[in-house]
């Protein structure tokens, strides 16, 4: 699924012209282009979040949800984040550079960081005064999301959205973040580390510049280790196996194929020749 979604002919990138700033240097440039890859990519959009007074569930509606069955609420949520997983790749399509990478570090960059990216999203989406996140329409707690049966899960889910919506992050920031979540050189399986490295020092250098730029050097020590979002995304990956012991077939039967790619990948999947 995700090699589909990659290939150039779904949605070719939209190389932005950035003729009228011809003063910016490369890397205000490369800042800009990556906050409108982000403003692009997220919805809703920053607008409707701060205009919008949203609505929060009603105690009738919150008890709806929790009495819905286990399997249902998982349902819900894996489509969701699978929808907000292929923003991100459109995203990283849009990315300078990224698109020429090898197709095989693309998927590889994709997999271990996309869902560290949705995971900063969610921020935007959070109502730090009430502890809620905009959930199909309105404003939900934790509690709401008790039938999934990871209470551990959506308690670290709130906590660091929680974390991030307390640093105020612009979407410049929000977006140099995300990309530089993506262009990791670290990550594992990499074929050719030392272009992946290039392109992360380019975005590198471009946060800090916006970071000096608007006096938010202090940011870089207040954001969540990359520690932290792996162990989310780990306790995500736990919890899908967990869920699928208790709900043999449903993952395979009813979840978004993007979503069984990444997070839960049978062995009988894999092509026979690499079993
Ligand atoms: O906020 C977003 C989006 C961020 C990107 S965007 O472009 O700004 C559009 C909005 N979210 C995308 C969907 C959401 C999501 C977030 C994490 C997640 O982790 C995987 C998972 C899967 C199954 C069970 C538990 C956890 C799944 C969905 S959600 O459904 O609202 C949700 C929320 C809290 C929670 F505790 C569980 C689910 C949050």
């Amino acid at each position: 699924v995700l090699h589909g979604a990659l290939s150039p002919v779904g949605g070719g990138t939209c190389s932005v012209l950035l003729s009228h700033c011809v003063t910016r240097v490369p890397s205000e440039l490369l800042t800009q282009s990556v906050l409108l890859s982000h403003r692009a990519t997220c919805h809703p959009r920053a607008e409707e979040l701060q205009g919008h007074r949203w609505a929060t569930f009603t105690r009738e509606e919150i008890c709806a949800y929790q009495s819905q069955p286990m399997a249902e609420m998982w349902q819900r949520c894996a489509r969701r984040v699978t929808e907000a997983i292929e923003r991100v790749v459109e995203f990283a399509k849009r990315l300078r550079g990224f698109l020429e990478l090898s197709q095989h570090d693309q998927i590889v960059l994709l997999k271990a960081g996309a869902m560290e990216v949705v995971l900063v999203r969610m921020c935007r989406a959070f109502d730090a005064a009430t502890r809620t996140v905009l959930f199909e329409g309105k404003l939900a707690g934790p509690e709401l999301f008790r039938s999934l049966g990871c209470p551990e899960l959506v308690a670290s889910i709130f906590d660091l959205a929680q974390g991030l919506s307390a640093l105020r992050c612009s979407e410049s920031e929000l977006g140099l973040l995300s990309a530089l979540l993506l262009v990791n050189a670290g990550r594992p399986w990499l074929q050719d580390r030392p272009r992946v490295a290039r392109l992360q020092g380019h975005l590198d250098v471009a946060f800090r510049l916006l970071l000096r730029r608007t006096r938010r050097e202090g940011l870089l020590a207040r954001l969540p280790s990359p520690g932290q979002l792996r162990a989310l995304c780990s306790q995500h990956l736990e919890q899908v196996q967990a869920f699928r012991r208790l709900h043999p077939g449903v993952v395979s039967a009813s979840f978004p194929p993007l979503y069984r790619e990444l997070f839960a990948a049978d062995p009988a999947d894999v092509p026979a020749g690499t079993r």
